[in-house]
């Protein structure tokens, strides 16, 4: 007879008397315990050995179970205080004890609750009584007791109840396991008898047993595909991640090209360039990332000055100016870009792309920081989807018809606007969305048509609607997650991540 190595290695540690736990035979052989397991069952499908199966508890203590472990129940050490201040005698208060025991603020309650139900102690209008005749016995006490069984691995011949009552109070974890045991079957013991031959398996094919021919003389290693597999979550692409590639797609098919640009930019193409007055109150130190490092000063000189122009006298037989306050230095300052209009300037003044004539289209999926407070829609850091188009008469409808187009790509056709201020637009419209779980209306995003002060100085003489999107909101609509938190940053939600099923 011929066996493959591992199961004629099991067979010979297995006794004929005694059942031999599959976990001692592993050991023993210094083999994977799945591997022996599987030896065990081919074995026994051949009728060498018999192979018992038991359902077993296995429970461990969990930290506040190891932590009362440690230092005692919470009721046991109240107890000992009180006994300690002579409430055997007379009732004690409270107050007095709690400082001796040492309980932690959290633990008092528990300490209480417990003391009562075990009959430790009676509690009375803020004084602890012991009684006549306590039940106590420090030594005793079969809550302790099971702890410390558990902790030795004992858990066995517990009393279910009191692991009931330990697994009520969190203080410990029970999960069902089998238990696998074998011993030979008189067939096993005569053919260890006769003598078995060691027969070399193959667990797969090589290009080697291929080429050489040796595949079939070779005897395969039979899988058992009935057998559970461990789950593996390998690596994939974050959902967030999936849908900025999405995004890029759709842009893509809808005739856009892709920008390209600093995260750190000088605050001119982050602000100046928006027609946004340096006094702004967004251009404050706290709403903005300053960065300590040495200022943007290879702007081109032609555009700073038109943009400065624009700043102090405006543009066009109408506007005559913010008359605020212009500082070149504060124009060549650096910070984290929040938003990346500043890409769309960069692009727009030629100085990116070279000179583009309309029609254009461009867009990005790009990070941008704000110094925001952080709640479930805001982070200090997000994914904005940026996109303009450059054409010689553009009016609201097209911005509209944008936006209808390109959600709909992504199942969300309830799309909602209303007019808004930006400094740069006019007109302006802010985008929202209705949430699938909480029907509430988010704000998704925020539109318009660039001003003739952005787009003078810039060169540009034709017309440019423009938007920066929120992709997280995105995928706050189409997944319905409510909180940004569970999908973005390093609190994400992992088993969410792992289980949620992409759209589209
Ligand atoms: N920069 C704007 C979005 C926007 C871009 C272009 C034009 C109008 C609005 C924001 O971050 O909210």
């Amino acid at each position: 007879m011929k066996l493959p190595e591992t199961q004629l290695a099991l067979l010979e540690a297995t006794g004929a008397t005694d059942r031999t736990p599959v976990g001692a035979l592993a050991e023993e052989l210094g083999e994977d315990p799945a591997a022996i397991t599987r030896a065990a069952f081919e074995l026994e499908e051949a009728g060498l050995v018999d192979v018992e199966e038991r359902a077993l508890e296995d429970v461990t203590l969990t930290e506040e179970g190891e932590r009362y472990r440690d230092a005692g129940l919470p009721e046991l050490r109240l107890r000992a205080a009180a006994v300690e201040a002579g409430a055997d005698d007379s009732p004690v208060e409270m107050g007095r004890l709690l400082g001796q025991s040492g309980l932690e603020e959290s633990e008092v309650d528990i300490a209480l609750s417990n003391l009562a139900r075990k009959g430790y102690g009676e509690i009375d209008d803020g004084a602890i009584a012991l009684g006549e005749d306590p039940r106590y016995d420090p030594e005793a006490d079969p809550e302790a007791a099971a702890l410390e069984s558990i902790a030795a691995g004992e858990a066995e011949a517990l009393a279910t109840d009191v692991l009931d009552r330990l697994e009520g109070r969190g203080l410990i974890e029970r999960a069902e396991t089998t238990a696998r045991s074998v011993r030979l079957t008189e067939e096993g013991v005569t053919a260890l008898m006769e003598g078995i031959e060691a027969a070399e398996t193959v667990g797969a094919v090589t290009p080697e047993l291929l080429t050489s021919g040796a595949w079939s003389e070779v005897e395969f290693a039979e899988y058992n595909v009935a057998a559970d597999a461990e789950t593996v979550t390998g690596g994939k692409t974050h959902i967030l991640r999936q849908t900025a590639n999405r995004v890029k797609d759709v842009l893509v098919g809808m005739g856009f090209r892709e920008m390209e640009g600093p995260h750190a930019d000088a605050d001119f193409w982050i602000n100046d360039c928006l027609f946004m007055p340096q006094d702004h109150p967004a251009r404050t130190h706290w709403d903005r990332f300053a960065l300590d490092v040495p200022p943007m000063d290879d702007l081109p000189a032609d555009l700073l000055e038109r943009v400065e122009d624009a700043h102090r006298n405006g543009v066009g037989s109408e506007g005559d100016g913010y008359h605020s306050p212009w500082d070149a230095d504060f124009a060549r300052a650096v910070a984290l870009r929040g938003h990346t209009t500043s890409l769309s300037m960069r692009y727009l003044s030629g100085q990116a792309a070279g000179d583009l004539e309309p029609p254009e289209r461009y867009f990005s999926v790009e990070k941008v920081y704000r110094n925001d407070t952080l709640d479930p829609t805001h982070l200090l850091e997000f994914f904005q989807i940026e996109g303009w188009v450059m054409a010689e008469e553009l009016s609201v409808r097209d911005l509209m018809g944008t936006f209808t187009e390109f959600y709909e790509h992504f199942g969300i056709t309830d799309l909602e606007f209303k007019p808004h201020y930006n400094p740069y637009t006019e007109p302006s419209f802010e985008l929202f969305g209705r949430h699938p779980e909480t029907d509430e209306l988010i704000e998704i995003g925020n539109s318009g048509i660039f001003r003739e002060e952005v787009l003078s100085p810039l060169g540009v003489e034709c017309d440019v609607m423009a938007w920066g999107l929120a992709l997280e909101r995105l995928l706050m609509l189409m997944y319905g997650f409510e909180d940004i938190r569970d999908v973005h940053g390093t609190l994400c939600d992992l088993d969410l991540l792992r289980n949620v099923e992409v759209v589209y």
